[in-house]
């Protein structure tokens, strides 16, 4: 089998064209394009030689071969891959990747190769467009897994994650942090005579009065069931204390049945306990005894942990 050489560019899968890299033009202007380039371009081949590069390209595409492209390939004699952005006779643009080489010096010819990358650049925008759909979902998905679906507080997990956060913070600065720990009183009662729905509207809005009550250094999340955690950076006993106070009065706000909603509450600080067993878990148990203390105690108050 034999094959006639003078095809060969032709059958090529890509434009291939030759400039003069010592014409007049800067070796910009085309000596040869062949078939592919004609289709490719939407030009003939006698139109196409005797124009100049300059022309097939985009202005952006220009600066990139003027600064980049041209001095690299008189330097190295090769320059791969570069992309570029070619304008067609209907005023199409199509992204090309382009590969050069210079023979014979600054007397010589430049051979090019331009691939159509317009399919290479619909999958990279797929990709794109994938891998920004994968990262919304697992964002929903973490925001799932940090939440506490009924009252869009954080959920147990995250509560100690971030509590044990900001008690790292805390010891490192020094500073004090209180924990609170709040529970409805006799809620039992609210889901027997109410509903478990009512039960389950008291809820949110007891979420939105602790969210609303919380500065944006605090953390409040849904411990579980009726029990909730407030962390308090920056807080000392008395402050805790100032803060249960005032959320007594905001809780008992709402209503349920014509009678208030009351709740009981335990505080600690860190502040009364030595540094290494300062923990979330520990900081947590001694609030929890001083909420049941509160609850054993008459409920609607709140009393410090004494450890
Ligand atoms: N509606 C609703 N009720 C819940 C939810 N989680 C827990 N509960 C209810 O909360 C009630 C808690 O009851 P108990 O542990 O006996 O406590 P209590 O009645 O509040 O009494 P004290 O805590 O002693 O004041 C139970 O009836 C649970 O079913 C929830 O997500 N929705």
């Amino acid at each position: 089998m034999s094959y006639d050489k003078h095809w060969v560019p032709d059958n090529f899968p890509c434009a291939c064209l030759v400039t003069a890299s010592s014409d007049h033009q800067g070796g910009r202007q085309l000596q040869y394009a062949n078939a592919y380039a004609e289709k490719m371009l939407g030009k003939s081949r006698q139109s196409l030689v005797g124009q100049t590069l300059t022309d097939l390209l985009t202005p952006a595409s220009n600066i990139m071969f003027d600064t980049y492209l041209l001095p690299l390939l008189l330097h190295e004699g090769v320059c791969e891959e570069v992309m570029l952005d070619i304008q067609c006779a209907e005023g199409q643009v199509i992204p090309v990747v382009a590969n050069a080489t210079l023979t014979d010096g600054e007397e010589g010819y430049i051979y090019w190769s331009l691939f159509n990358a317009t399919r290479r650049n619909q999958l990279d925008q797929e990709l794109i467009r994938a891998r920004r759909q994968l990262e919304e979902h697992s964002e929903k998905l973490y925001q799932l897994s940090v939440t506490d679906e009924l009252t869009g507080l954080v959920n147990r997990r995250q509560l100690k994650r971030r509590a044990e956060q900001l008690l790292a913070q805390a010891r490192r600065s020094q500073s004090p942090v209180s924990v609170a720990v709040l529970d409805i009183d006799n809620f039992k009662q609210v889901n027997d005579t109410e509903g478990h729905l009512a039960g389950d509207e008291i809820l949110k809005r007891l979420a939105d009065v602790l969210r609303e009550h919380a500065r944006a250094s605090d953390v409040v999340g849904r411990y579980g069931g009726e029990e909730f955690s407030f962390v308090l950076p920056d807080t000392c006993e008395s402050d805790a204390l100032m803060f249960a106070r005032r959320l007594h009065e905001l809780v008992g706000r709402i209503q349920i049945g014509g009678r208030p909603l009351t709740i009981s509450i335990g505080v600690v600080s860190s502040e009364q306990l030595k540094q290494s067993i300062n923990s979330y878990e520990t900081l947590f148990e001694l609030a929890d005894r001083a909420m049941y203390e509160a609850k054993e105690s008459g409920r609607n108050r709140t009393l410090a942990a004494r450890p």
